[in-house]
């Protein structure tokens, strides 16, 4: 396989494989040996994922892992405001996928919380997370082809207050014309400080969506994936 031309800045590395399964077998094997290491020298991790459809086999090859689940705490980035029996739901898509196998032990933390919307939900959904092991350890991040990341959309009313870093909110309710559903996401503020941070990516239209957001890295707001585009950011890629 020709691998892809990517300039990436000082600090962030690529990791590119010629399936998609492939690339999830390696960030498997990433993820697992960060949380391990996590593990022997505190008392619990805290691992966050995202939804959509590229995360699927990585979920799948992270379940079979050998780790101490019962000592990682597991919530995604951002949830659509659906029932768990919505096919758009990524709280259904997390329990199917990754809290099977070994993973099934871990503690998962639900951001869909009752309430008609996200901002009604907000308040269950932080007490929810009263408990979540913080800072986050590891931090796996997908993208849209409008560089949105999580459900930090650049469409998105709440954008601006979502992305501050002066915010001390963990949480906050998106509200994208683009998407079919509201949102809840963890806030830029809150994942920016993850200790470990992937970028999961499939395709060559997510590439050239990257390439983009390399190419102006200050105009956060136009492409939020751009906040995570730093040192310390490894890129899982596939075709
Ligand atoms: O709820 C979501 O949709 C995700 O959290 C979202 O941020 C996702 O990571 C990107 O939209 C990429 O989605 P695909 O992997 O389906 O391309």
């Amino acid at each position: 396989m020709k691998m892809p031309e990517l300039d990436l800045p000082q600090g962030i590395e690529a990791r590119f494989g010629a399936t998609p399964q492939q690339v999830a077998a390696q960030l498997a094997d990433t993820v697992a040996g960060f949380l391990q290491a996590r593990l022997e020298i505190a008392p619990r991790a805290s691992l966050a994922v995202s939804g959509g459809s590229t995360p699927l086999p990585f979920f799948q090859a992270l379940s079979h892992k050998e780790l101490d689940w019962g000592r990682v705490d597991i919530l995604l980035v951002d949830e659509r405001w659906v029932e768990e029996t919505d096919d758009a739901s990524n709280t259904r898509l997390v329990k199917a996928n990754l809290l099977q196998n070994n993973a099934a032990a871990a503690r998962f933390f639900s951001l869909k919380q009752k309430g008609d919307t996200p901002e009604d939900g907000l308040a269950a959904a932080n007490a929810e997370l009263v408990k979540l092991t913080r800072p986050l350890d590891v931090l796996i991040l997908g993208m849209g082809n409008d560089g949105h990341t999580a459900s930090l959309f650049p469409d998105a009313p709440e954008l601006a207050h979502g992305m501050s870093l002066e915010s001390r909110e963990t949480l906050a309710a998106m509200t994208p014309p683009s998407q079919a559903h509201q949102r809840i996401t963890l806030t830029y503020a809150f994942m920016h400080r993850a200790r470990f941070v992937a970028l999961h990516l499939k395709g060559d239209d997510k590439l050239d969506t990257l390439k983009k957001a390399l190419s102006e890295p200050s105009r956060m707001l136009a492409m939020p994936v751009r906040g995570f585009l730093k040192p310390g950011l490894q890129v899982f890629w596939s075709p």
